[in-house]
């Protein structure tokens, strides 16, 4: 018998992670170049039928790969190209989307594309759940916090005046299928930003991996590919886990996601989804208010605190209110989180931590002690 001197690079090779939930469990495919061949995944599910796809209006390069592989492989696709940001995930989107939906006659056992950033992943499958009482989509995802964490789990929303992320559904998709490869024409702000969602998975409850991103997130930043698949896959791993053991967010561990989304979500409340500050700068900035306010508390050791607020700060991301760049008081920002969907009877339970990978759910917080923390940090 003799050998095959090929030699596959185990760092690059592709990858399926599955989300376990019963009969609704589905693949997340992690694989180089994946987007040029997505036709062996979703042909199946097209039926023959035409597919749906929308994008937003900075994928025209990646939209034209997607399009032109299915249409090699015979299926028919029609797109619907949005404005790009966070100003999408709205009400009017909304309707605009569901309309193009039901003029195309999708029914409720096709399966719509969502090619982008969280933006297009979380407007899509919301409008996926409604229509008709629940269509199937497929995450295609394009920006890093997109491929880490918004593309799997199936929370999807849009924004309203009132907020981040208040009306919406959970509903998951059939197929997730992730091209690091598409990452390449990431603007740098923007790979920055779903960084500080890869560095939560190591301070909720893993510490070495946060201690892995402190050895490799610089490389990952700059494009290494081994680098960019290891925390692709870490992150979807990690999260395909807690999504299987708590889908709807009731048992007090997929809350664990949220870490720094308080602070964040209010920050980003306080700048009217403008894109001053995107969604993975808020949680940048979040996180260490997190940490801080621990620290405060007397839970957290100053120099985990520290540690973290250095990495970001080193990997160019804001490590607190001033870097924020966002200039409210602490009565504005509580204000804000009084519309957190973690509202229970009035009181806020709080993501807290005892320290780097120590991350657990309080009860115990005071929105007047919160405000008087974020009244004392530097602006
Ligand atoms: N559902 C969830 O579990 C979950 C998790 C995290 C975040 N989110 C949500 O995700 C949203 C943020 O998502 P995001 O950071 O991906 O932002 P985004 O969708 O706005 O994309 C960021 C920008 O990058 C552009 N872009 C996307 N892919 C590109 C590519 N490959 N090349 C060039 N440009 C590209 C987009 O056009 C946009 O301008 C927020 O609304 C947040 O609330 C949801
Ligand atoms: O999937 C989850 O659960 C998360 O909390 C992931 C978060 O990164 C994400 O930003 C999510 O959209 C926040 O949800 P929300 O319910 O707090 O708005
Ligand atoms: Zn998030």
């Amino acid at each position: 018998m003799t050998l095959s001197t090929d030699t596959v690079d185990v760092a690059l090779a592709p990858r399926t992670v599955m989300v376990e939930l019963g009969t609704r469990r589905y693949p997340i495919v992690i694989e180089n170049g994946v987007l040029a061949r997505a036709a062996d995944h979703l042909a199946p599910l097209a039926r023959g039928r035409t597919m749906a796809i929308v994008t937003d209006e900075h994928l025209g390069t990646h939209l034209a790969t997607l399009a032109d592989g299915l249409s090699a492989a015979g299926v028919a696709t029609e797109a619907l190209v949005l404005p790009a940001g966070e100003a999408t995930k709205s009400w009017s989107t909304l309707e605009r989307v569901c309309d193009w939906l039901l003029r195309l006659g999708v029914e409720r056992g096709d399966h719509v594309v969502a090619l982008g950033g969280g933006v297009i992943g979380d407007l899509v499958g919301f409008a996926c759940a409604i229509l008709k009482r629940g269509c199937g989509f497929v995450q295609i995802p394009t920006t890093l916090l997109a491929q880490v964490d918004s593309s799997v789990g199936g929370k999807t929303a849009i924004n309203t005046a009132a907020g981040k992320n208040l009306i919406g559904a959970f509903h998951q998709p059939a197929l997730v299928l992730i091209d690091p490869t598409v990452l390449d024409t990431l603007p740098p702000r923007e790979l920055r930003a779903g960084y500080a969602e890869v560095v939560k998975y190591g301070l909720i409850d893993d510490a070495n991996f946060f201690a892995w991103c402190e050895e490799n997130g610089a490389s990952l930043l700059a494009g290494d590919p081994a680098a960019r698949l290891h925390a692709i896959t870490h992150a979807v791993s990690a999260k395909a886990r807690i999504v299987a053991a708590d889908e709807h967010e009731t048992g007090g561990i997929r809350a664990l996601l949220n870490l720094g989304h308080t602070f964040g979500h209010a920050l980003e409340a306080e700048a009217g989804f403008d894109g001053r500050l995107i969604h993975g700068e808020g949680v940048a900035a979040g996180i260490c208010l997190a940490f801080r306010y621990s620290v405060a508390r007397g839970l957290c050791p100053v120099a985990d605190s520290d540690r973290v607020s250095a990495h970001f700060h080193d990997i160019g991301l804001p490590d607190g209110l001033a870097a924020s760049g966002i200039t409210a008081d602490g009565v504005q920002l509580v204000a804000h989180m009084r519309h957190d969907k973690k509202m229970a009877a009035g009181t806020l339970p709080f993501l807290l931590v005892r320290g780097i990978g120590a991350t657990y759910l309080d009860r115990t917080v005071d929105l007047v002690d919160i405000q008087q923390f974020l009244d004392k940090e530097p602006k």
